[in-house]
């Protein structure tokens, strides 16, 4: 027999890539909420959803759709936060369970802590899944299966409010691990934001040889450069709020990175054969064991 649906009435503020997507997965299930309501800015963004059919409800008005909510989603970009809390905050349930999908966390307590109101139950969590495509047309309802979905609960939480977040996730399809914001900003400094750093960067140093030596450089691109220009190819909003909003961690994993980069230029300068050795095994050590982490 289906479990009870874990919410009434969900909210998704943003239906993009992660909204339409939990949208679909809650919709496939039927046990992750009785009811879907989806609010979007745009008039665009509205008339896909109502096409798509994932949502019972859907409405222009953040404020209005999040009244009598048991659960809110945020999905916006993270530097939208406070505007659009600042715009629901009066409209909360009391009991409600506010969550986020943003893949900041410590930017979430700041933005949208001070303006919680009583009773309302703050479980910010960041699904460790996504795509290089962005807005409704690009979800899917198994984007999250078998990925790792990180929940930052703030000190003091409520123990039931997490629970019901976590098991929202792990009807998704996601493995879960709970973690403080603070750790989790510095996790994905390195394993996301970094390599998004430098697979923007390394387009435009690519770009800019090519216009300087009026040559069609990137025709030469095989699968090496193809495989940065995937991730490069991510929505321009979503991640200069997200470099603007872990400006620390990122800018100490840069540092470290470019102290090891410059280790490994030094190294090719002085013929050091050993030393370029060993960074290439641990290069291939890691992919190998995230290949295993994968099959097991
Ligand atoms: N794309 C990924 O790989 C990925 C993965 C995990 C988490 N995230 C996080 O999820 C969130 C959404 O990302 P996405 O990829 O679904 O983006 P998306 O661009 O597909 O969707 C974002 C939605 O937010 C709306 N929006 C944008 N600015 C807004 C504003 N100022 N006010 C109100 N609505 C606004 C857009 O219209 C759209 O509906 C972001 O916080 C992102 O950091 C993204
Ligand atoms: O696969 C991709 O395209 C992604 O960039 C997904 C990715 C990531 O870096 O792994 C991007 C940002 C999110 O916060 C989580 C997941």
């Amino acid at each position: 027999m289906a479990e009870a649906p874990l919410f009434q009435r969900l909210c998704i503020i943003g239906p993009g890539l992660v909204g339409s997507s939990i949208l679909r997965v809650a919709r496939e299930r039927g046990d992750i909420a009785a009811s879907l309501v989806a609010s979007a800015r745009s008039e665009h963004t509205l008339e896909r959803v109502r096409a798509l059919g994932i949502a019972d409800v859907v409405e222009g008005d953040a404020a209005r759709a999040v009244q009598g909510c048991d659960g809110v989603i945020l999905c916006v970009p993270v530097g939208a936060y406070a505007g659009v809390m600042a715009h629901i905050a009066p409209h909360l349930a009391p009991g409600c369970i506010l969550s986020d999908v943003g893949s900041t966390k410590g930017s979430v307590l700041r933005d949208l802590g001070p303006l919680l109101p009583e009773g309302v139950h703050l479980v910010p969590a960041h699904p460790m899944a996504g795509t290089e495509h962005s807005g409704p047309d690009a979800g899917f309802a198994e984007l999250f299966r078998g990925r790792w979905c990180i929940v930052t609960p703030p000190p003091g939480a409520d123990p039931e409010a997490v629970a019901r977040v976590r098991a929202l996730w792990e009807r998704a399809g996601s493995m879960i691990e709970t973690m403080d914001a603070a750790t989790h900003d510095k996790v994905v400094a390195i394993v996301s934001h970094l390599p998004h750093l430098i697979a923007f960067t390394i387009c435009g140093t690519a770009d800019d040889l090519a216009q300087e030596t009026r040559e069609a450089v990137l025709r030469f691109a095989a699968s090496g450069f193809r495989d940065f220009t995937r991730i490069a190819a991510s929505d321009v909003d979503m991640w200069r709020d997200i470099f603007l909003n872990n400006r620390e961690a990122v800018l100490e994993m840069l540092a470290r990175l470019t102290e090891d980069a410059q280790a490994f230029g030094r190294a090719i300068r002085w013929g050091e054969a050993g030393f370029i050795e060993d960074r290439i095994r641990r290069g291939r050590k890691i992919r190998r064991s995230l290949i295993e982490l994968k099959q097991a």
